[in-house]
């Protein structure tokens, strides 16, 4: 069993898995004649294979407490997926590289704590571990893709990874 440490989330750190959510920091016009800031394309949406469309859903995640064991990864190959809170609730993203073997480079695995006022959108194919949000319940808002077709490839990885803290968030 390998320790993995969690570090805040950032756009940079962020930027090779998918994008960040996130209205503090980010460039904003206003419209509706200056009553509105609207912070524009944040996050890249993509749907590929045959009848793919964007889908909006929303999730309720159960309430994960310390230590969190990450056993494994998933990835969605025809789409990207966005988790946006929309009940302030905290979580935990877990993701990795894709490796030579077509399977998380896990020597590169990476840990994030994600305050509840920032989203995350991973990119199509990044590997990630299910949504785990910490604390206390969490709705999130979720934009993905629908359609026929596998979308999701799940990995056990080869051992098991403990998050037993996380830095206090701002
Ligand atoms: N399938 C789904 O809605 N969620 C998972 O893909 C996940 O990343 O939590
Ligand atoms: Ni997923």
């Amino acid at each position: 069993m390998t320790t993995l440490t969690l570090e805040l989330l950032t756009k940079e750190a962020f930027a090779p898995f998918g994008d960040v959510i996130q209205i503090d920091g980010s460039e904003w016009f206003p419209i509706n004649n200056g009553t509105t800031k609207r912070y524009h394309n944040l996050g890249r949406v993509e749907v590929t294979g045959e009848g793919g469309l964007p889908i909006i859903s929303m999730c309720r995640g159960d309430a994960f407490q310390l230590p969190v064991e990450v056993k494994m990864l998933e990835r969605h190959p025809l789409g990207s997926q966005a988790f946006i809170p929309s009940s302030g609730a905290p979580f935990i993203v877990v993701v990795a590289p894709n490796g030579a073997d077509d399977k998380p480079d896990e020597s590169q695995l990476k840990g994030f704590i994600v305050r509840g006022d920032q989203g995350v959108n991973y990119h199509r194919g990044t590997w990630h571990h299910p949504l785990v949000t910490l604390g206390c319940e969490g709705d999130f808002i979720v934009v993905d893709r629908g359609g026929p077709g596998h979308n999701c490839d799940e990995v056990q990885l080869s051992q098991v990874y403990l998050i037993e803290s996380a830095p206090a968030l701002a």
